[in-house]
């Protein structure tokens, strides 16, 4: 089932939380939210979800006009960053519930139930567990859990909020590969809110990144990483140097003053230069393991221009704390204040 937003507005009192908000969402996408605290992602969720209404613009289901109906009768799931779960219910009883408290002429009857609840639980790889108490359970398992009580009452949408954001990064990585392989098998409609550039980058087939209230840019994560449209987006996803016009204009053949190359860290080199003009100097090496990153200071520069190497590239004994080295970019791109004017 499709999602269309429209002119979405909403404000918490005076305080606006969404401004004007354009979104399309195609039927079986697995769409990203994705932006900074405080920026709104909750909010649209909670809208597309009916569980705000919107001050104006519209929300409309396979072009079906939704707006003012209610969460109660949108049929969408739900998955909340804190699992919700039922403490005194068993894993089992957690995901009949949904199935339980439906209208009686949508409620299955008692065999019929026990057998959608047994095929969630396998889906979700819970099938040896039904009968423990959510207290018996990992923080994975339980998360997996409200993603089967979230399925049983088979939404045409999922919406996630934070899913993992309670979970360690390896119990995450784990859960949002096993989400997108289930999401590959049951492609319903998911939109997902999170703060994390890998988590949406792994998941999504589309990410929409927000900012004060509205969407900066919506596109595949390739585009988002190599075509920012916004020094927003640019900054966003990942380190990235921002060097001005007198560090970059021999490389680029960009001369005007007000036009700043962003360049990431694995584009550019240090060159070992002791004739430099305007050089800058080493201040920090740091060996990652399969990554080398320096860290130079140039005077015209408040923060450290940085440079990552892989390790088979770093110029082994020409680079080290306190050379004079000048920044040398392979790929950029330029922007004049919030304007995209060229890419490499
Ligand atoms: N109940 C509320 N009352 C007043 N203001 C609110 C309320 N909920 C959210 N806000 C404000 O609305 C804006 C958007 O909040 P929202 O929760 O949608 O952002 P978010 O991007 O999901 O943030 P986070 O990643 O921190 O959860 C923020 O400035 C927030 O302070």
């Amino acid at each position: 089932m499709s999602i269309e937003l429209s002119d979405i507005r909403y404000r918490y009192g005076e305080a606006p939380a969404l401004n004007g908000i354009d979104l399309s969402i195609e039927s079986g996408e697995l769409l990203a939210l994705l932006g900074p605290s405080g920026c709104g992602k909750t909010t649209l969720l909670r809208v597309t979800a009916g569980l705000e209404f919107p001050d104006s613009g519209t929300v409309r289901f396979e072009g079906r006009d939704v707006t003012s109906i209610s969460a109660r009768n949108r049929h969408v799931g739900f998955v909340f960053q804190h699992y919700a779960l039922f403490n005194h219910l068993s894993v089992f009883e957690n995901v009949a519930f949904g199935l339980r408290v439906r209208g009686w002429r949508l409620r299955p009857r008692r065999a019929e139930l026990k057998r959608r609840v047994h095929d969630l639980l396998e889906l979700v790889q819970l099938g040896e567990l039904a009968q423990r108490y959510p207290a018996q359970l990992s923080g994975g398992q339980r998360q997996r859990v409200a993603l089967a009580r979230a399925l049983a009452v088979e939404p045409e949408i999922l919406l996630l909020d934070e899913p993992f954001g309670a979970l360690d990064a390896r119990v995450r990585g784990d859960l949002r590969r096993w989400l997108r392989g289930l999401h590959d098998r049951i492609h319903v409609t998911s939109v997902f809110v999170t703060h994390d550039q890998e988590e949406a980058f792994e998941l999504a087939d589309r990410i929409a990144v927000m900012n004060k209230g509205r969407i900066e840019q919506l596109a595949d994560p390739q585009t988002l990483y190599t075509q920012p449209a916004s020094p927003f987006v640019c900054r966003f996803l990942g380190e990235v140097n921002e060097l001005p016009t007198a560090l970059h204009a021999r490389w680029t053949g960009v001369d005007a003053a007000d036009v700043t190359a962003f360049v990431r860290p694995h584009d550019l080199d240090l060159d070992a230069d002791e004739t430099a003009i305007a050089p800058a100097r080493i201040s920090a090496i740091r060996d990652l393991g399969p990554l080398i990153r320096v860290e130079a200071e140039h005077p015209l520069l408040s923060a450290p221009i940085v440079a990552v190497y892989e390790r088979s590239r770093f110029p082994i004994g020409r680079l080290a704390a306190g050379a004079t080295v000048t920044p040398v970019p392979r790929r950029w791109l330029l922007f004049r204040g919030e304007q995209r004017i060229d890419a490499t």
